[in-house]
């Protein structure tokens, strides 16, 4: 028998991958939510939720898709929250919980936290998990499962809502922790950000070369290059935001990358053979660690 549903209506806002991936969970476990609304802003993709059936109801208003839920989850990208706080301020019921998914966390507690009225409680969540598909069809119920979700609630977030909201992902099979937002940015700017960035760069690089040489990085791309055109492929709305809303740290991590870089280049240039070996087996080292790390 399933647990009683977490909350009585959740409303998601922006019905993609991450949106789509929660409503599928609940709909599967029946312990998250007795009713699941959606709400997207493209009326293709408030018709294809429709036909899949997997929300009790569709709303095109944001604000309408608010009205009488105790839990509301933001799933757009990051840098349509301010207008989607906005336009759901006032209609949000007292006690209801706002949440999100967003990838970075200072900007959303920046550009929803003032927006929000009295007696409303606001926790800010991040599930680590993903894909490079985006949109209504690309979620599924197990994303989240042996995951880490990270919350970064402000600082005299109640408590009791900061536990529902932990709650939330333990059901959708996660693992959570608590974090404060500037620290979360900065780990994430060098574990995801960054290795976003450079995969987008590295594929317009390739994408440059002249003649021949372009035509047949597509011939023979080795295993390496099409890991990085995996990531590549990802929404660019999403890294857009993402990367204009982690602005300082994404830029930190980079210049440090860009420093290591030409220090690499340079032992190459002189043949330093010892230092090209070093960093290649510090590479080594850490993917093993990972490897423990997740078999333990
Ligand atoms: N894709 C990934 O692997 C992960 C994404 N996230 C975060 O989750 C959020 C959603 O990402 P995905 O589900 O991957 O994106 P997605 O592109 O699959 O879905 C985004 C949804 O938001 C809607 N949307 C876009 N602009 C909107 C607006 N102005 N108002 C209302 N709805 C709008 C889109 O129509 C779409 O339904 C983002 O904030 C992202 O940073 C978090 C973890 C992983
Ligand atoms: O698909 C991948 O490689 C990812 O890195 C997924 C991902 C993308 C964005 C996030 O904020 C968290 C996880």
């Amino acid at each position: 028998m399933a647990e009683q549903p977490l909350f009585r209506r959740v409303a998601l806002l922006g019905f993609g991958l991450i949106g789509g991936s929660i409503a599928r969970r609940a709909r599967q476990t029946g312990d998250i939510a007795a009713e699941i609304v959606a709400n997207a802003r493209s009326e293709a993709t408030l018709a294809r939720v429709r036909e899949l059936g997997i929300a009790d109801r569709v709303e095109a208003d944001p604000a309408r898709a608010v009205e009488g839920a105790d839990c509301v989850i933001l799933c757009a990208p990051v840098g349509a929250y301010a207008e989607l706080a906005q336009a759901i301020a006032p209609h949000l019921a007292p006690g209801c919980i706002v949440t999100d998914v967003g990838s970075t966390k200072q900007s959303v507690l920046r550009d929803v936290g003032p927006l929000l009225p009295e007696g409303v409680h606001f926790v800010p969540a991040h599930p680590l998990a993903g894909t490079e598909y985006s949109g209504p069809d690309s979620g599924f119920a197990t994303l989240f499962e042996g995951r880490w979700c990270l919350l970064t609630p402000p600082p005299g977030a109640d408590e009791a809502a900061v536990e529902k909201v932990a709650e939330l992902w333990r059901r959708c099979g996660s693992m959570v922790e608590t974090m404060e937002a500037a620290h979360h940015d900065r780990v994430l700017a060098i574990v995801s950000h960054l290795p976003h960035l450079i995969a987008f760069t590295i594929c317009g690089t390739a994408d440059d070369l002249e003649g021949e040489s372009r035509q047949q990085v597509l011939q023979f791309a080795a295993s390496g290059f099409r890991d990085f055109t995996r990531i590549a492929a990802s929404d660019p709305v999403m890294w857009r935001d993402v990367f204009l809303n982690n602005r300082e740290a994404l830029l930190e991590m980079l210049a440090r990358f860009t420093e290591d870089a030409q220090a690499m280049a340079r032992a190459v240039r002189w043949g330093d053979a010892a230092y090209i070996e070093d960093k290649i087996r510090r590479g080594r080292i850490i993917r093993r660690s990972l490897i423990e790390l997740k078999q333990a």
